[in-house]
Order: C-alpha cells, then sequence, then structure tokens
C-alpha cells in the first residue's frame, strides 16, 4: 500500500469519524507495512492502537478495501522508542487535561477523551442505572461524597463510556479543573519511562497536581508491582488532597487476583458499583440510539422491521459486538445495494450469532407455544388450518426465526415438513400483526421472556 492510498482513507475518515476523532485517533496514525493481508500501523501507545482497533478497526478495513487494498486485518503497534521514532508534537493525542496544555507532549498524563461517550448517548436501563446514577453525581462535582468511585463490570458494558462521559461533564462545568483520565496500561507506561528517563519527580508532581483522576481497567496492574506501589502512592496522595478518584476494573477489588491487599481495601472504601450484563430491553435500547446515526450516513437505505429486535434478542455478548454488528450491516447493505432485512442480517453476521447463540432450540419453542395457546404440540407441527392452530403455528415459526440461528428451510422441515414460503409468509404475518394486534405483541414478548429464562 501507498502512502497515497493511505491518504486517501485518512480523507474518507476525516468525513464520517468527525474531527475530534479523527485528530486525537486517526492522525497519529503511521501507516508502517502491509503484508499477507494485515496491514499494520504504528501508534504512540498501546491504549491508543487498542482504542482504534476497536473502534475505528472495521471502518478502516472497509475504507482500504473500498481503495483497492485486499485488508483481513489490522495491527496498531507501539515503535520501540528511539528519538528518531518519537511522535512529533503533532502526533501526540489532544490530553484529557487541557489545562496542561502548554506542557511539553511528553509530560502529559492524560488519553484523549471520546466526544462520543456522553451522558446523552449512554442509554440508562435496569442493568446499568446505579452506575449511571452514581458517576452523574461524581460529574456534579462539588464535596466529595465517596472516594473513589470504583465501577466494574464485563467487557463493552460501558465502563469506560461513564468515565468519559464523568470528564466531559466535569470539564465543562469547570474548565480550570485539571481531569485526567488514562487506562492503567497506560499508567504503567508513564510510569516506566519516567523511571527510564530519570524523571520520577516530576511524574509524581505531575499526577498529584490533577483535580480528579480516573484510571481506566486498574486489573491489567495486577502482578506489577512497582507500578502498584506507584499506583498506590499517587491514590493516597490524592484521596488525603480531597480529590476524586474514579476507577474502573473488569471485576470487583476483591476479586482481582494480584492485586495487593492494601490497595484492594483502599478501592473498597468509596463507592463501588458494577454495570450487569445487559438485558433485552437495554440492547434494542441502545441499537435505538445507534440507529440514528447510520440512518444519517447511509439515507438512502431502508431498515425493514424486526431487525433491531433480532439483533437484541440474538447478541447478548456485549455492547461493543453489538455496535459493530449494526455497523457491518449498514456497511455491508451499503455496499451490495440492498434493503436492511432478518436474512441480510442473519447472512452477514452469521459469525457474531453462532457466537453468542443462545442455544434456544425449536424443540422448546414448539413446547412453550403450545403450552402457552394450549393445544398439542402435535397440532403445531400437524396439517391443520384452522386458525386456532394455524396461529400459534406461524407465532411459534417467527419465535424459531427470531431466536434461533435456523434458515427457513430448516424451520420448514421441524414444523412437519413444510416449504419455506410457507414459514417466510408465517413470519411476516406475525411481524404485521405484532404490529396491529395488542394482544398478540403481548403474547411473543411473554413467550420470548419465558425462552429466554
Ligand atoms: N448504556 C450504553 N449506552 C450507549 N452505549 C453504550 C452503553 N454501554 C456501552 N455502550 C457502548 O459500547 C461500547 C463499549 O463500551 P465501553 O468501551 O465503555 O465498555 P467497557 O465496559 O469500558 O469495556 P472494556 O471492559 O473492554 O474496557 C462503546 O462504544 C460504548 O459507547
Amino acid at each position: 500500500m501507498t502512502d497515497e492510498t493511505w491518504g486517501h482513507v485518512r480523507a474518507e475518515l476525516q468525513k464520517t469519524v468527525g474531527k475530534n476523532n479523527y485528530v486525537n485517533w486517526i492522525e497519529p496514525l503511521e501507516f508502517s507495512s502491509l503484508r499477507n493481508g494485515v496491514a499494520t500501523f504504528f501508534v504512540p501507545t498501546n491504549f491508543m492502537g487498542n482504542w482504534v482497533s476497536r473502534n475505528f478497526g472495521e471502518q478502516i478495513i472497509h475504507l482500504l478495501g473500498k481503495n483497492g487494498e485486499a485488508v483481513s486485518r489490522v495491527e496498531f503497534t507501539v515503535p520501540a522508542i528511539s528519538s528518531s521514532r518519537k511522535a512529533s508534537p503533532s502526533q501526540v493525542p489532544t490530553p484529557a487535561n487541557s489545562a496542561e496544555g502548554t506542557k511539553e507532549d511528553s509530560e502529559l498524563p492524560g488519553a484523549p477523551l471520546d466526544n462520543r461517550f456522553t451522558f446523552d448517548s449512554f442509554v440508562v436501563g435496569k442493568p446499568n442505572e446505579l452506575a449511571h446514577a452514581a458517576a452523574k453525581r461524581v460529574a456534579e462535582g462539588g464535596p466529595v461524597t465517596f472516594n473513589p468511585l470504583f465501577l466494574y463490570g464485563g467487557v463493552g458494558l460501558g465502563k469506560t463510556h461513564l468515565m468519559h462521559a464523568i470528564a466531559h461533564e466535569l470539564q465543562s462545568r469547570s474548565p480550570q479543573q485539571n481531569v485526567v483520565y488514562l487506562s492503567a496500561e497506560q499508567f504503567m507506561y508513564r510510569f516506566v519511562q519516567a523511571l527510564r528517563e530519570r524523571k520520577m519527580m516530576d511524574f509524581k508532581e505531575l499526577f498529584r497536581s490533577v483535580d480528579i483522576l480516573m484510571v481506566d481497567d486498574v486489573q491489567f496492574i495486577a502482578g506489577k508491582d512497582s507500578t502498584q506501589e506507584e499506583f498506590f502512592h499517587t491514590f493516597n496522595a490524592l484521596v488525603d488532597q480531597n480529590k476524586q478518584i474514579i476507577i474502573s476494573a473488569d471485576r470487583a477489588p476483591g476479586e482481582i487476583k494480584g492485586l495487593e491487599d492494601r490497595i484492594k481495601s483502599r478501592l473498597q472504601c468509596g463507592l463501588v458499583v458494577d454495570l450487569h450484563p445487559t438485558d433485552y430491553e437495554l440492547r434494542l435500547g441502545i441499537l435505538q440510539q445507534k440507529v440514528v446515526h447510520y440512518r444519517k450516513q447511509y439515507s438512502d437505505l431502508v431498515l425493514a422491521n424486526g431487525v433491531l429486535e433480532f439483533l437484541a434478542h440474538r447478541i447478548s455478548t456485549n455492547v461493543r459486538v453489538l455496535e459493530g454488528a449494526l455497523m457491518r450491516l449498514f456497511a455491508f447493505a451499503s455496499l451490495v445495494g440492498k434493503e436492511i432485512t432478518l436474512d441480510l442480517a442473519q447472512d452477514c453476521l452469521a459469525d457474531i450469532l453462532r457466537a453468542s447463540d443462545r442455544k434456544i432450540t425449536i424443540d422448546e419453542i414448539q413446547r412453550k407455544v403450545s403450552e402457552h395457546y394450549n393445544i398439542r404440540l402435535s397440532e403445531i407441527i400437524g396439517p391443520r388450518r384452522l386458525r386456532t392452530i394455524a396461529r400459534p403455528r406461524q407465532i411459534a415459526m417467527y419465535l424459531a426465526k427470531q431466536l434461533t440461528s435456523r434458515s427457513l428451510p430448516e424451520i420448514g422441515r421441524r414444523f412437519g415438513g413444510r416449504d419455506h414460503t410457507t414459514v417466510m409468509h408465517g413470519v411476516k404475518r406475525v411481524e404485521e400483526l405484532k404490529m396491529l394486534d395488542n394482544q398478540i405483541a403481548e403474547d411473543l414478548e411473554l413467550l420470548r421472556r419465558s425462552l429466554e429464562a
């Protein structure tokens, strides 16, 4: 790949990701090589590489493809530090602590904030309402009521999003405050750099001068003794000065193996809240919110009824995967110029759907539906066309399509050897009825909940 091609891709990204994202995340990337379908880029930090990979990786692959480069994977690597390879000031992302703008870039301790991660774009549901409320409270500023705020939860459930939202809000309320957000990995990177360059005093001074410190994915420092030691001292110094600290991790403090007991107990001193795995309603809410953006970007694409519900049912792994699926679906539909239907979603997201398959079986669906409508199981698969039997059968077919990864012909076979067009007709009919008939909508909801329970 030539630098020119990368230039084209960057220009296209500039149009789609927004100015701040472009300056913070894309501009610092430096193309390194393209071998065997793997494009490698230099990034200033691993943290940044992970971030770009997570948030823009698919888009970069897609745009490279559009520009004639067959790329199946992108990798981001931090170049070995030497004075000649060090990032120039313009390559270093804008730090979270804008108050430090006059210091030398290498001294800035913060990581860039993602402008998309605000309270407005955070969808609140039962699983995350407590974490959201706590984050809102901290974002109001004022006297520190709990220190630290410790947010934990599984991968991709919104911890980073909430931390950035707090930082944005605090910065807009009091721009003079020095709010520093960084990952634990970045904290370690800075610490090691300070050790290597014999600038420990500067490091300590810098971290002790922040007003609000946010450290993401703190489990990363488990087992790293010197980093933990330094983290512990930084933590204590800030708490002593009544400065707010916000920490995130993938598990509760007590469960982080390799973390010193004194740190665990310090982390438990404030408010510990967890983000629970998402439920169907939250996933659907998030999809509905995200789709607004895609509808603008791909204004010519039609999104069929039921697709978002289908994704919310089937992809429960985490929100990042859910978002990735939606992005891929829109990009794919735009590439092939097709309407976004359930069939297209099943084709284009087959790997994601397989990975997050809930393993609800057609047998289970048929049993639940026959119990619900009080008809015999044999009648669901039998030939009778009486409305009182045919309708529950169509409902069972619809649920089989929504909640399993079976194809229409397979579903047809399991419903007494029916043709796939019969199944298709049944699914369509139920989709229409769901909009017109409240009783049917309620039945579907009840059945879905009991199948997913
Ligand atoms: N409730 C929510 N509303 C809107 N978007 C959300 C929500 N929860 C998560 N997301 C989105 O999901 C993606 C992953 O979230 P985030 O990076 O905050 O997860 P995380 O919990 O920090 O994950 P990790 O453990 O991998 O660091 C982000 O794009 C974020 O905006």
